[in-house]
Parts: C-alpha cells; structure tokens; sequence
C-alpha cells in the first residue's frame, strides 16, 4: 500500500531560479478560457521560476494555522493549513508583492480595483484539501470580482463546476509556479475544490490574491 505520508515535494527539472531566488515571467501569454456568458478562468502555466524554493521557504516560515469549524455539532479540523495576509501586511516573500502588482496592473482596466489580501492553503498530502464552494463571503455573493491562485509545490488538481454540481467539471492541475484567475461571475455561478485523492502526492502551497471584501 502507498504511504501518503513519505511522499516529499520532486524538485521540478529545469526550474533553478539562480542566485537572485524565484521570479515572475510576463503575464503575456496568458489564455482565457470562457465557462458561460460571463464567467471564465485564465491560465498560464509556469508563471513563476524557482517555485520549488518559494515552497520551501513559505512551508518553512508562515504562521500556518489549523482551523477547526463546528459540524453537525461535533468540531472538525478543516483539512489543510491556513495563512492570511491583510493589505497592510507584508507578504510573507517579497515576490508575493510582486505578484500582486503586477495582478492589479494586468487586470486594471477589467477589475477597476487592486488585488489586496493574500490567502495561503498548505495541503500536506492527499488528505488534505477544500470541498466545492465559491469565495461568495463578502462581496464576491453578489458582483462580479476576481480571484487569483499561485500554486507552488507539487501539482493538485482544481475542479470547476456550475454552482449547484453536475457536468461539465473542468480539471486545472495546478503547482510549480502556475497561475490561474477566476473571474466574471465565477464566484456565483461556479464552484470549485481540490479533491482528496488516496494515491501519493507531495505537498502543495496556494496562494490567493483577492480584491478587498471578497473571501
Ligand atoms: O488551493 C486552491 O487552489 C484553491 C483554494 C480555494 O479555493 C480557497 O481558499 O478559496
Ligand atoms: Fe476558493
């Protein structure tokens, strides 16, 4: 039987990020994929050099928490590690800041406001994960918004559907640097997760960068 637990991150080939550390390539090339009338995702792959760094150093130096939430009155621990970040936090690296910039200028003219918190999910191994939810705390229940995921660590995969279940589910395997952008009414209108899985995976580390009021 496969162990989950001995499953460490594989450094991904050809992914030194050199002496200056992890780094962001351009946001061109990112690809827009339409899921109705107005909500979508984008995708670039590989939007971060030196990930498997950036892993290490945030495994190693955030504050994760465990939360635990009341369920059909027993207390439940939520199945992966959190960590957030106010606007007027520093991010826990500097190229988290960068990501953010560079974010709120991309996507300026379509957003018509910045990205400002960050959101960290730490999942360990298969176990941990987020059942099928849209961030609709706050704003993002009513108006369109936006949010962005940086995935570092080994891939997991993010599942797409129309809010309420059924097909089609879109399938994203996200780690090593990939960005993804929900955005439109995706929020409302789909829901995603990232499911447990029994088969070993190493560790992943989630980065959302959301626009003030949405979570
Ligand atoms: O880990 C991910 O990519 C998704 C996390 C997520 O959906 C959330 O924290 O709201
Ligand atoms: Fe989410």
């Amino acid at each position: 039987m496969p162990t989950t637990a001995a499953v460490h991150l594989q450094p991904s080939l050809f992914d030194d990020p050199g002496p200056a550390g992890p780094a962001l390539g351009p946001l061109t090339g990112m690809r827009r994929e339409a899921l109705g009338p107005d909500a979508w995702v984008d995708l670039l792959p590989g939007w971060l050099h030196g990930a498997d760094r950036l892993f290490e150093q945030l495994a190693a130096e955030v504050p994760w928490w465990a939360e635990r939430r009341e369920m059909y009155e027993r207390t439940v621990e939520v199945p992966r590690l959190l960590a957030s970040y106010r606007e007027e936090d520093a991010p826990p690296h500097p190229v988290l800041g960068e990501a953010r910039a560079a974010l709120s200028e991309h996507y300026a003219r379509e957003l018509r406001e910045p990205f400002r918190t960050l959101g960290l999910c730490y999942y360990r191994d298969g176990r941990d994960s987020v059942a099928w939810h849209g961030d609709r705390i706050g704003r993002g229940a009513s108006r369109d918004t936006m949010v962005a995921i940086l995935s570092v660590g080994e891939p997991r995969p993010l599942l797409l559907r129309p809010r309420g279940g059924g097909v089609p589910v879109l399938r994203h395997r996200l780690g090593h640097g990939d960005l993804l952008v929900m955005g439109g009414s995706c929020q409302r209108t789909w829901e995603h997760a990232v499911p447990k899985t029994a088969r070993p995976v190493g560790p992943r580390i989630s980065v959302q960068f959301r626009p003030r009021g949405v979570s």
